[in-house]
């Protein structure tokens, strides 16, 4: 779809006017993104990525809209699945003259008003958003969400979204009732006129109140915003531009967005030292959330979640999993450890088998295979006379290393998901849950809160609590992914599970979370969830 629009707020006529506003979902990109700030395009650019949307929209100052004087006005047919507003706008005149322009020069409207102008661009993208089939095919009579965590590097952040219902209004009016005999169809008309005109002569009209219900769009709004500082230089304040982007006037984009679009939206940085990253991670949670709203697979549940049209057994996303038959071996010798390791991404882990001489270890890669539904196969015999150090580390770094093998390029994959476990035996009636986010990024980075020091416990089972911090560490970094671990208490910090229940809750979530990001989805058709366009690099 394309359209020009023109925004009002605080009852002024915004100065920005949008061309070639395109909202096509799971197609993709009609059109440039050209918001007149470079690093909004680059956050636009996520919801391509990672929402699998395909926007585009081009933003014009009134300034220079003598560049549109020109414009023809055009009507066209056109495909796309956007609910029926085949207007589309097309600029005859210039239009290789604007294109350079736009591309020459990002970051031509960064002088203006950037908070009317983000807020400009959010409402636009919000009524398209609104016009998605899919979108709109979502239940209208019940409230749908979705939530999900994403990182980019240390930086997390949560979205939640809300479609709310349909609100709905009732008008009662009063009508005169026809009877039986007027209405029946077995009569002639003439007859029937006849009949009708006596009674309307001679006879009270029967009266009857009828109750009309209509429906109207749910009202959206941003109901949480915590984000800033956006990052921790300076100190107290974060940084006030990302590129020529003002962090200040992000807020706008989202309120306006919400709006338009009518859902309510939560974003809440987790975590995040990084002023790009923080931003970033929001318009890549928003846009992995909105993913997950259209597609109904909604990452809040603990536990275990399938999603079987989706993810599940007989999918299409599984049987293209395992039909790549991906599958990764290691066999290592030093002087510290013998190590076999293989790995097979097969949809089951019936062929796990883990022998390391360290029970915590066999039991948290048993469970973590499990619920990544893999075959892991480990033999390791390990220097244990000297310390469980060797053996731990190296087994990890090997699992690591197969995964990354089995996990090739990465093409086509998921790539990102959250899973929550909740952690057994907790000593008091709250619920104690472990959240894992993955990201397969390329970028290894670990992030946790497992609160490892505060038990005053020197071993997890029968490895040592370092070892254990270690073989989390080894495992993420040679897997080249990116993992927050979350651990959320009923309220006492320190705890109250044991080590060895959260090390088997993290192996959980873990597990659940490298099965969906591993998935092919097979919507991408081979191709990368980066918006940099590859992951092998
Ligand atoms: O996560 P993606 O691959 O969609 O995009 C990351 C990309 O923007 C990358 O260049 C980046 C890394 N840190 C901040 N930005």
């Amino acid at each position: 779809m394309a359209s020009s629009s023109t925004i009002r707020s605080n009852s002024v006529t915004s100065s920005f006017t949008t061309t070639k506003v395109a909202c096509v979902d799971l197609k993709k990109v009609p059109e440039p993104i050209h918001t007149g700030i470079g690093f909004l395009d680059h956050m636009m650019d996520q919801l391509n990525s990672h929402a699998q949307i395909g926007v585009g929209l081009t933003v014009h100052h009134h300034s220079d809209l003598s560049n549109l004087s020109g414009t023809k006005h055009k009507k066209t047919n056109n495909n796309n699945n956007n609910n029926g507003d085949d207007q589309k706008m097309e600029a005859n005149n210039s239009n290789n003259n604007d294109k350079d322009s736009f591309e020459k020069n990002p970051n031509r409207l960064s002088q203006s008003d950037q908070t009317s102008l983000l807020r400009h661009v959010g409402w636009t993208l919000g009524c398209q958003v609104a016009l998605l089939n899919k979108f709109l095919s979502l239940s209208d009579d019940t409230t749908a969400t979705s939530r999900f965590c994403c990182p980019l590097d240390e930086a997390l952040v949560e979205c939640i979204l809300t479609k709310p219902a349909k609100t709905t209004t009732t008008t009662t009016t009063t009508t005169q009732q026809k009877t039986a005999e007027e209405e029946d169809p077995s009569e002639g008309s003439s007859n029937k006129r006849r009949k009708l005109d006596h009674k309307n002569n001679t006879t009270d009209k029967k009266e009857t109140t009828t109750t009309t219900t209509t429906s109207s769009k749910p009202i959206g709004s941003l109901v949480q915003y915590q984000l800033a500082p956006f990052g921790k230089y300076p100190k107290t304040t974060g940084r006030t531009k990302i590129g020529h982007l003002e962090t200040a006037a992000i807020k706008a984009f989202w309120e306006a967005f919400a709006k338009s679009s009518g859902l309510q939206i939560s974003l809440t940085k987790l975590r995040g030292d990084n002023g790009h990253h923080i931003v970033e991670s929001t318009f890549k949670a928003f846009s992995r959330a909105m993913r997950n709203l259209l597609d109904g697979t909604n990452t809040t549940m603990a536990g275990g979640e399938s999603f079987p049209h989706m993810w599940g057994k007989s999918s299409k996303n599984q049987k293209d999993s395992i039909a790549l038959a991906r599958v990764g071996s290691i066999s290592r010798a030093t002087k510290e450890t013998n190590i076999d390791v293989s790995l097979k991404l097969n949809g089951t882990s019936e062929a796990t088998s883990i022998h390391t001489g360290i029970g915590t270890l066999d039991e948290f890669f048993t469970i973590l295979a499990k619920e990544a539904d893999m075959s892991l196969v480990i033999d390791c015999k390990g220097d244990l006379w000297v310390d469980d150090h060797h053996t731990a580390e190296d087994v990890a770094i090997a699992v690591g290393q197969v995964l990354t093998q089995a996990l090739g390029t990465k093409a086509g994959l998921n790539r990102m998901w959250c899973a929550k476990q909740t952690v057994n035996n907790t000593t008091n009636n709250e619920e104690e849950t472990i959240e894992v986010t993955m990201d397969l990024s390329n970028r290894p980075c670990l992030t946790h809160n497992l609160a490892l020091g505060e038990v005053q416990e020197e071993l997890v089972g029968d490895l040592s609590v370092e070892m254990f911090d270690h073989v989390l560490d080894s495992l993420v970094v040679n897997g080249r992914m990116t993992v927050h671990i979350v651990r959320t208490t009923g309220g006492d910090d320190a705890g109250n599970s044991s080590l060895k229940d959260r090390a088997m809750a993290t192996a959980a979530a873990f597990g659940r979370a490298l099965k969906y990001c591993a998935m092919v989805d097979s919507r991408r058709a081979g191709k990368t969830a980066s918006s940099k366009g590859t992951l092998s690099v």
